[in-house]
């Protein structure tokens, strides 16, 4: 028996799939002292029960890149590491029974194949052929994935581990984790039942005890872990002569099948069916005081509840009769951890230094291999390959307590395969955060939108417009907001609009060396006290982090403004960036902003404020607006004239209802979104992330190379200003029908995908759809003739000039 360790390099607390391919990863970056701890056997949380599906078809780029990659892996592992997997390549075929699902198919397909996966739509008659067993009648449509399949997920996790282990990883079982401590220099020990061990960083990866780990890190800057648990079911059923027939005519599986509308996934197991529902009338677990988490749940199920999913299996065995024929054999019922987007947190731990997640999986064996790859980049590197915003667990903030997360879990769950429209906003957990406008905001017909827990207008309805959530069901522009949304466009371009922002993330940074160690920090530089800027902050390799205005009030004395969805990864880069004597202050909820815009703006505001709106563009100062105190700042993000007002919370519904007497039209998030992509101006981590350079984001004039000072970034940003760019940013036009170009749509020249889309939306003022997006270098000149692929449908396309194309000479906001 080998000793226990007492230092590690990296400690991982959980030994599931994750943990292991963690660790594995870790090993493979050449980090080869670390150290996994298990309280149990590994698996015995929720891999050990998992299904073991290996799906990489996702609409999110980051996450199709990480299960893309786990299949990837998975194919090879079995040979590198010597240990033999039931590792089942079936391919999948997923169902549509609408319109509006094969459109999601066809984006899903395009953003598969720029991955390199080949994907193909397939009609129901060729579903048909492949899958004899199936229903077709009522089908319009099939998507074909060749590479998904199924693995066993005890033999995966024990390779991994093998793998792990073979390169000098230390894997230590029943030892449990009993806390841990930080010292002075951001060091940790891990306490556990046999001993303690000392190491540079600690990663949670304990799967559904997440939640119970993250309160050790409480005392050092950390929060609740925001997760739940709900029960998933799946049945297998008895052996089915048919199956068998048909696996040995053919030499292997049925394919997977998905009928995502249903709500259910089905696959071949031995001979016959394992039949998984994400049931609507769901259930979570450990949500309440008479119901608490066990202490240890290790290799344990619930009792089996049909009665929840009988419409599902139902709806199965018409699907697949030949379902009917067999017996219920076994019911698998087991945790599985929910974050409240469904979506894992995988990255740095929120307000703590040197510590890591990889936890809250509910697709944990298609993610694993991914996953481990990410963390492993995150903690050895500082930076992943691809942007991984849509798993950060710095996504979600301070709004997110038990309440939110156990109802967003539960409808996360019970639309496990739903379709995310553009317009729609799923109903749960709402008004955790709102504006102290927010009842006169609703009064005024606000359609409501949430952004880091808060509430904000997207459009405002008029009387008798259809406010549904059936309503949003579509991938297009046309609904009931479209005409709401150009009126709201064309106040602030003729007129002035005002849009009431809750939210907007804002930090002081004080203290003397504040200046000093922000210039070390943006890639730019600073403004002039009395001014602001945009400033960028970068990555070791250039790339874009975030973007924040930042407000010069004194010498050493600055308010950084950010997204508000950015609020705790700009905080934690500020506070990791500051030296001692530098405060960082997060005032974001004691404030509000309105941004007040258009042409007649200066005239509604010159009768209600005492400040000097003839100062000019990227100034700021403090005044009274309707006898209130407030800071008003010279800047506009729909590209007009215009000021944002900022207030205390309890000075802005007077504000606000003297701007609106005057005169002013409230437009909502929809219309800023357009109003702001006819200029040009780049959207946080859409347009902005870390898939892309400063250089190819086109922000040099952003970029101070002259300066003295250091900055991350710097270096790598001057050797490829030196070899020049291999993307550029451009502003396209694009010859769209219905849709708008979402995130990601291939961009096409030919036969071959020369770039993606980072946005795109109706300019309402230009009339015309407007696509920003990344392409080939080479490519990005005036005239150059495109196509988008939006939804399926090849758009042509035409690259801009490299100004903006509402107001090119920005006259209008300097006015
Ligand atoms: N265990 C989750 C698998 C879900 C799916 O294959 O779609």
């Amino acid at each position: 028996m080998s000793e226990f360790p007492t230092k590690a390099r990296v400690v991982i607390i959980g030994g599931g799939v994750v943990g292991a391919s963690s660790l594995y990863h870790l090993a493979k970056k050449g980090w080869t002292d670390c150290v996994l701890l298990e309280k149990n056997e590994l698996t015995a949380g929720s891999t050990w029960h998992a299904a073991g599906n290996v799906p990489t078809f996702s609409t999110s780029w980051a996450i199709m890149n990480m299960q893309r990659y786990s299949t990837e892996l998975y194919s090879r592992l079995g040979e590198e590491v010597d240990y033999p997997m039931n590792y089942h390549v079936s391919g999948s075929i997923r169902l549509a029974h609408s319109k509006e699902r094969m459109q999601e198919f066809q984006r899903a397909m395009s953003m598969g194949r720029y991955q390199g996966i080949p994907m193909e739509m397939w009609t129901p008659e060729q579903a048909k052929e492949r899958y004899p067993f199936l229903e077709t009648h009522d089908l319009e449509g099939v998507l074909y994935d060749p590479t998904d399949g199924d693995i066993d997920p005890a033999q995966l996790t024990q390779a991994l581990a093998k793998g792990a282990r073979d390169m000098g990883q230390k894997i230590i079982r029943f030892c449990p984790a009993t806390g841990v401590t930080q010292h002075d220099d951001g060091t940790w020990t891990v306490h556990t039942e046999k001993g303690d061990i000392d190491c540079d960083y600690v990663v949670n990866a304990a799967g559904y005890y997440a939640q119970r780990v993250g309160e050790w890190f409480k005392p050092y800057g950390g929060r609740t872990v925001p997760a739940m648990v709900m029960s998933h079911q799946y049945l297998l059923t008895d052996e089915i002569p048919e199956v068998e027939a048909w696996s040995k005519e053919n030499g292997g599986k049925l394919p997977l099948l998905r009928d995502v509308d249903i709500s259910y996934y089905l696959r071949q197991e031995k001979h016959g069916f394992n039949l998984g529902p994400y049931e609507p009338n769901c259930k979570g677990h450990w949500m309440t005081e008479d119901d608490p988490m066990p202490e240890d749940f290790s290799f344990q199920l619930w009792n089996d509840d049909l009665d929840r999913i009988e419409d599902i299996v139902t709806d199965a065995m018409e699907r697949v009769p030949l379902m009917a024929t067999s017996g219920v054999g076994r019911v698998i019922n087991g945790p599985i951890p929910y974050a409240p987007d469904g979506l894992p947190l995988i990255g740095p731990m929120p307000g703590v230094k040197n510590a890591f997640e990889a936890h809250t999986f509910t697709f944990g064996i298609a993610q694993g291999g991914g996953a481990g790859k990410v963390l492993a980049e995150w903690i050895v590197d500082g930076a992943t390959e691809w942007d991984m915003w849509a798993v950060d667990p710095r996504r979600y903030t301070d709004y997110t307590d038990q309440d939110y997360c156990n109802q967003k879990g539960m409808e996360v769950y019970g639309n496990e395969y739903a379709m995310h429209f553009p317009h729609h906003e799923w109903p749960a957990a709402r008004d955790k955060k709102l504006s102290p406008v927010h009842a006169k905001v609703k009064e005024l017909g606000g359609v409501m939108g949430v952004y880091n827990g808060w509430e904000r207008a997207n459009w405002f309805a008029q009387p008798g417009d259809d406010t549904s959530e059936e309503s949003a069901h579509t991938w297009g522009r046309s609904g009931p907001w479209e005409q709401r949304i150009k009126e709201e466009c064309e106040a602030v371009r003729d007129h002035c609009g005002v849009l009431d922002l809750p939210g907007f993330s804002r930090f002081v940074v004080k203290g003397e060396g504040a200046a000093e160690a922000l210039r070390g920090l943006v890639t730019g530089g600073l403004p002039k006290v009395g001014r602001i800027n945009l400033v960028y902050i970068a990555d070791h390799r250039g790339r874009i982090l975030t973007e924040m205005s930042c407000m010069r009030l004194g010498e050493d004395d600055f308010v950084m403004i950010t997204a508000a969805t950015a609020q705790w990864h700009d905080r934690d880069i500020l506070r990791n960036a500051m030296p001692a004597g530098v405060t960082v202050e997060d005032v974001t909820t004691t404030r509000d902003t309105l941004i007040v815009t258009g042409p007649k703006s200066r005239e509604i505001l010159s009768g209600l404020t005492d400040a000097d709106l003839s100062l000019g563009w990227l100034t700021h100062q403090a005044a009274t607006v309707a006898g209130q105190p407030a800071h008003l700042i010279r800047v506009s993000f729909a590209g007009e004239l215009g000021w944002e007002v900022h207030a205390l919370n309890e000075h802005m519904p007077a504000i606000y209802d003297a701007i609106l007497a005057a005169g002013a039209k409230p437009f909502g998030m929809y219309a800023l979104n357009s109003l702001r992509i006819e200029k040009g101006y780049r959207a946080w981590k859409g347009d902005l992330s870390t898939d892309y350079s400063l250089l190819e984001g086109g922000l040099e004039r952003f970029v101070k190379f002259d300066k003295p000072q250091d900055f991350p970034g710097k270096a790598a940003l001057l050797a490829e200003k030196q070899r020049g760019v291999k993307k550029s940013f451009v502003t396209l036009v694009v010859e769209a029908g219905d849709c708008d170009a979402p995130y990601m749509s291939c961009i096409w020249q030919g036969d071959q995908i020369v770039g993606e889309t980072t946005s795109g939306a109706w300019g309402y003022r230009v009339g015309k759809s407007v696509a920003l997006g990344m392409i080939k270098a080479d490519l990005a000149n005036p005239g150059t003739e495109l196509e988008v692929e939006i939804y399926g449908e090849k758009c042509r396309a035409v690259v801009q000039e490299d100004q903006p194309l509402w107001d090119p000479a920005n006259e209008r906001l300097r006015a």
